[in-house]
């Protein structure tokens, strides 16, 4: 009790993950940011019964991690993961697809060096998030095919949005990615 949940956000520049980390923890959208810098967001939020301090680490786009030692770092220091890409940019989804990858292996690599089953034997808690749903006419990735990979990456968060529309839909990515690690914590065993 009282630790916070970490959350690492991680995707191709301009996908709007400043702006989704930014909505879920002061409800507003921000147009533009910064695009070089990464930040941290600290909010509570109280979640069916528990009181949760998120902290939200936003990445620079740029730093897109052909740095490995850059994002093993991250890796060892988040609880969960949030993907994000942007429905009117299909190379956006690949880059998720292979941020997926990347974490899944320097995860493994971390469980196997401590010989622990962590969160679930190495399993992870991600959530995939398409954003930008409101470009409806420049869409290039249906909600569909999107839900599509967040199973076949094994994501236990989807959703496809606007975080300039709704702060609904920006809260919920970060308060199910908490339930999702609860539940899976719960049944510590079980691998994916
Ligand atoms: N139409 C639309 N634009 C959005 C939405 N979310 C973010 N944007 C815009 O997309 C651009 C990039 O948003 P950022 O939040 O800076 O994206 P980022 O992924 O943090 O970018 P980097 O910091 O470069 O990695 C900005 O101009 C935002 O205003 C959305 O839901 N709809």
């Amino acid at each position: 009790k009282g630790r916070p949940f970490k959350v690492l956000v991680l995707g191709q520049p301009s996908v709007g993950k400043t702006a989704l980390s930014v909505r879920f923890v002061t409800r507003r959208f921000i147009g533009d940011y910064d695009p070089t810098l990464e930040r941290r967001y600290q909010c509570q939020r109280k979640i069916e019964r528990d009181c949760v301090t998120f902290d939200v680490f936003d990445t620079a786009g740029q730093m897109s991690f052909d740095d490995d030692d850059l994002l093993r770092e991250k890796v060892r220091w988040a609880d969960a993961f949030v993907l994000v890409y942007s429905i009117n940019d299909r190379c956006s989804l690949e880059e998720c697809t292979r941020l997926k990858f990347l974490i899944s292996h320097l995860a493994s690599k971390r469980s196997q060096r401590l010989s622990l089953c962590d969160q679930g034997c190495g399993g992870m808690t991600i959530a995939l998030v398409g954003n930008k749903s409101d470009l409806e006419s420049e869409r290039m990735i249906s909600a569909s095919e999107g839900l599509e990979r967040s199973q076949h990456l094994g994501c236990s968060v989807f959703f496809d949005l606007s975080v300039r529309e709704s702060y609904q839909d920006a809260s919920k990515v970060f308060e199910n990615l908490y339930l999702a690690l609860k539940r899976r914590s719960r049944s510590p065993r079980k691998h994916r």
